[in-house]
């Protein structure tokens, strides 16, 4: 027993020496800097080194990536514009709008080299472009990490680090740090959390990222001098914005957007999808039949589908030994990729009682052909019926759900209000109003196209079909400006439309000089009058060229 003391002692006393002196050796360490053992940092070394020589070959899409602004396709407005915000001695903050894989991310990079190379640019050749995915930031009140405006490592989360055992604070430079001198890109700015937005907006009017916590104090003697500077002074983040996103102008904040220039990117035509894809097959070092970048460009959307469709087509030629690709290809590569052909709306040339091809803009995704039909029966009943438009849509946005409503229906009542002006009557007829598509119908700039439809079917005078319009009505006939022209005529070219009606004031001289025929009108009598000139409709024209239902015998 007297033994067994002894020994039991021994033995606690040598497990004792033998826990003091791990303990020291490891402080020891951590005095000199040391966190993890010489032995330990040259496997990990090694590690990275065995991981580094590893390289695959470059995938397509890198190789295809624009190398200068003059090999992005189909955005040459939207390129002069941003030149002019960024290369300039006093660049600007930026949002580009436009719908996804069109060039913007590969234009904003671009434009900075640009501006880099500009005497009078305040961008040094060291300016850096750093880009971040505003989808992929997940907002956390308490700020323990914030890759975009930085954050403050404190002590508590920093375990046996030196930092952590003295009490310091570690302030971590986010991407607006990072971006110091050059431009921070901001993919899907509109995705942002409000509080992330405000906090963001702060920083670009300070140019400054500030950094708080509650562990820090001034009177810390252990706080290294920098680390004082930075809680007390903040660190620079003098940067130029670029945000870009797929919203439409009004989801974004209009804080931000009175601090940015705004730039608009139009949805890829086909002709810039088959350019693109020409570009791809190229440097892939494909032959193909002539027409098939047309056919390419029945599936893409926009350009990263175009080089991921000519990704897939030089894999395939590729695994079979050949240098060519054929149809039978580009069909298997669309199969397997989900890549639906596109429907390619074009316009009917022909004449139509009832049937007007209105515009429309779709939230970031460019403009539209909306067609408008009306019927009106004489059967001395009074109706009114409208059907197609999505009555409600759901958006989303960082601040939650919100429903927006279709004010299409209260639209029509206006057109038929105008159309009194002209001999209609409501207690004689029943009104059908169809949207074909089912499409949301933002009522109000659909006003002219569906009063055009109204008076056609009312008067039975036909429409040209190669006709749009677009244009708000007040109840007096006067035809108010809208939102999202460039966009709508864009689509009316790509649909096949050759002449469109704008509100007067929205002309603009640059119109003047587009490939289908753009006029404008102030109020209903000039639009039809224009619409009509010179034209027989139905056998009568009015000497000021307005039809009118007592003219033509109405349709019963
Ligand atoms: N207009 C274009 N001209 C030439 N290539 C293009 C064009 N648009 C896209 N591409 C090709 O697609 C790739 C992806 O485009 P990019 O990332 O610039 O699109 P994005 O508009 O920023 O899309 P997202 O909104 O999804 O970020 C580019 O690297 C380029 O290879």
């Amino acid at each position: 027993m007297y033994v067994s003391g002894w020994f039991l002692f021994g033995a606690q006393m040598l497990f004792f020496l033998l826990g003091a002196l791990f303990f020291w050796r490891s402080a020891k360490r951590k005095k000199g800097g040391e966190m993890v053992s010489p032995e330990e940092n040259e496997r990990q070394m090694q590690r990275l080194e065995d991981m580094r020589r590893v390289h695959l070959t470059e995938p397509l899409a890198e190789q295809t990536r624009p190398a200068s602004l003059t090999e992005i396709v189909g955005q040459e407005k939207g390129i002069e514009a941003l030149r002019a915000a960024l290369c300039g001695p006093n660049p600007q903050h930026i949002l580009i709008y436009g719908p996804p894989g069109v060039g913007k991310t590969a234009a904003a990079r671009l434009v900075l080299e640009e501006a880099k190379a500009r005497e009078s640019s305040p961008f040094l050749r060291t300016a850096p472009f750093v880009e971040i995915d505003a989808t992929t930031l997940q907002f956390d009140e308490r700020g323990i990490a914030d890759p975009l405006l930085g954050s403050v490592h404190d002590p508590i989360y920093q375990g046996a680090g030196a930092f952590g055992q003295a009490g310091i604070p570690r302030p971590q430079p986010g991407a607006v740090c990072k971006a110091n001198g050059g431009v921070l890109f901001l993919d899907e700015i509109g995705e942002l959390h409000p509080i992330q937005m405000n906090r963001l907006l702060k920083v670009l009017e300070d140019r400054v990222a500030r950094f708080q916590s509650s562990y820090y104090s001034r009177e810390n003697k252990r706080i290294p001098p920098y680390v004082h500077e930075i809680f007390q002074k903040g660190m620079p983040a003098d940067f130029r914005l670029i945000g870009a996103t797929t919203r439409s102008p009004r989801e974004l904040p209009p804080a931000l957007r009175s601090r940015c220039t705004e730039i608009f990117f139009q949805p890829l035509g086909t002709a810039a999808v088959e350019q693109i894809a020409e570009n791809g097959l190229k440097k892939a070092g494909l032959e193909y039949d002539s027409g098939f970048c047309g056919k390419i460009a029945r599936y893409a959307g926009g350009g990263r589908d175009t080089v991921n469709l000519v990704q897939s087509l030089s894999a395939r030629a590729e695994m079979e030994g050949r240098k060519y690709v054929t149809e039978s290809d580009l069909e298997i590569v669309a199969e397997t990729g989900r890549f639906e052909p596109r429907i390619q709306k074009k316009v009917e040339r022909k004449s139509r009682v009832g049937v007007v091809n209105g515009l429309a803009v779709m939230g970031g995704m460019g403009g539209t052909v909306l067609t408008v039909e009306a019927v009106f029966h004489k059967d001395g009943q009074s109706g009114l019926q409208v059907t197609g438009i999505v009555e409600e849509e759901e958006l989303k946005s960082p601040h939650g759900r919100s429903l927006r409503k279709s004010n299409a229906r209260s639209s029509v009542e206006n057109v038929l209000t105008v159309l009194e002006q002209f001999g209609f009557r409501r207690r004689d007829y029943t009104v059908h109003i169809n949207f074909p598509g089912g499409m949301p119908v933002d009522g109000p700039s659909a006003g002219t196209a569906m009063f055009l439809a109204a008076y056609s079917a009312f008067t039975g005078a036909a429409v040209p079909g190669d006709v749009a319009l677009t244009g708000e009505l007040s109840l007096t006939g006067q035809i108010l400006p809208v939102g999202g022209v460039s966009e709508k005529l864009a689509a009316a070219q790509e649909a096949g439309v050759s002449r469109v009606w704008i509100p007067k004031a929205n002309w603009q001289r640059a119109y003047g000089r587009m490939e289908l025929e753009v006029l404008c009108a102030g109020d209903v009598r000039e639009l039809l009058e224009q619409i009509f000139a010179e034209k027989e409709a139905g056998g009568a024209v009015l000497s000021s060229g307005i039809l009118s239902a007592e003219g033509l015998g109405q349709r019963e």
